[in-house]
């Protein structure tokens, strides 16, 4: 990690757009964009397709440059110190893309952190201590191609982590990762925020959102619609998820017990059998004593839940607002 005070921001963007194209074909793709990210802070960087998500974080890791602004990493400038920034930052861009799957882990890092000029002596004491960040120690020597979805969105943190980043952009972490997979990732990434590593995260699950960040800034049309705590978000956004309670016979009376903890209700009925939704307003145990309240004594078959994507909530967020104004 670099030597940074305290007070530098980990991520410091300003006034930042980006035009691609010329004339006719011109597209803005951001107009003014600016924000901080603390040291030892997770940010969400939220905004539905096509709101500027990526070209920003192609800007931070210096793949492109911006047509106008400023974006800095521990304080070195994206276009004017670009091998500094790229020192300071880990650029975490998951999914399948990458990996060298007839390789074990332990070979891709090698192969990753010699690309990132890593020497052989680093990278031999770096690779045990990543693989027990990520905790894939026991899989080091297994080829990838039979790694979980899970697994190689470790493997693809591990890479990202081998030149000790003290920044951190990680995008979309948890996507296509089962619940447990998904549980397990987010606690590695809290404990990275716990060694005070700075991160920028991208998401499309709420879930994510809720349990990593502690500040969302949320993108539309290239400009920031708006920067707010995480518990500002939530309670604007209303719920965090849907649970689709399903049962036969008798309803359960919903009238004699209104529901508490649980922002809203729909009931579905078809002959003998019913269907509820419920949206809890966040997670807590307060939830599931609800549900068992409402539901106690009734037929119930099954039960789902659905995490919330971030769409749902931009759909209700995401109106022209200060998008229409004209870029600068
Ligand atoms: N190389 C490019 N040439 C022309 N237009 C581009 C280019 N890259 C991005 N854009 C446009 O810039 C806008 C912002 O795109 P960007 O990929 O940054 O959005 P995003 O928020 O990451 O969206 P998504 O969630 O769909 O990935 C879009 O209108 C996109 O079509």
């Amino acid at each position: 990690m670099s030597p940074v005070s305290p007070a530098t921001p980990a991520i410091e963007v300003a006034g930042i757009g980006r035009v691609f194209g010329r004339q006719a074909q011109e597209v803005t793709a951001l107009r003014e964009v600016t924000f901080e990210v603390a040291q030892g802070e997770i940010v969400a960087l939220l905004g539905g397709n096509g709101a500027g998500k990526t070209t920003l974080l192609k800007i931070l890791s210096t793949v492109l440059t911006p047509s106008w602004g400023t974006a800095r990493v521990q304080g070195f400038d994206a276009v004017e110190q670009p091998r500094r920034v790229r020192e300071a930052l880990g650029v975490v861009f998951g999914g399948d893309r990458g990996l060298y799957g007839r390789l074990s882990a332990r070979d891709n890092l090698r192969y990753f952190g010699m690309l990132g000029e890593l020497g052989r002596a680093q990278l031999r004491r770096r690779i045990p201590e990543v693989l027990a960040q990520v905790h894939l120690e026991q899989a080091a020597d297994r080829r990838v191609e039979t790694f979980s979805k899970g697994m190689r969105q470790r493997l693809h943190l591990a890479i990202g982590l081998l030149t000790r980043p003290s920044v951190l952009l990680l995008d979309e972490p948890t996507v296509g990762l089962d619940p447990v997979e998904a549980q397990s990732l987010r606690e590695t990434v809290l404990a990275l925020r716990d060694e005070g590593v700075a991160i920028l995260l991208t998401s499309h699950y709420l879930l994510d959102v809720e349990r990593l960040a502690q500040r969302v800034v949320l993108l539309h049309e290239g400009v920031v619609k708006q920067q707010c705590s995480l518990a500002e978000f939530t309670r604007q956004v209303g719920h965090v998820a849907t649970v689709t309670v399903r049962g036969t016979g008798v309803l359960p009376d919903l009238a004699a017990r209104p529901p508490q903890d649980l922002s809203t209700l729909a009931v579905r009925q078809e002959g003998d059998s019913w269907e509820i939704d419920v949206w809890p307003k966040e997670w807590s145990a307060d939830v599931f004593t609800e549900l068992g309240r409402l539901f106690g004594g009734v037929a119930v078959r099954d039960v789902r839940v659905q995490d919330m994507r971030l769409e749902e909530a931009f759909a209700s967020q995401s109106g022209p607002g200060r998008a229409e104004e004209a870029a600068p």
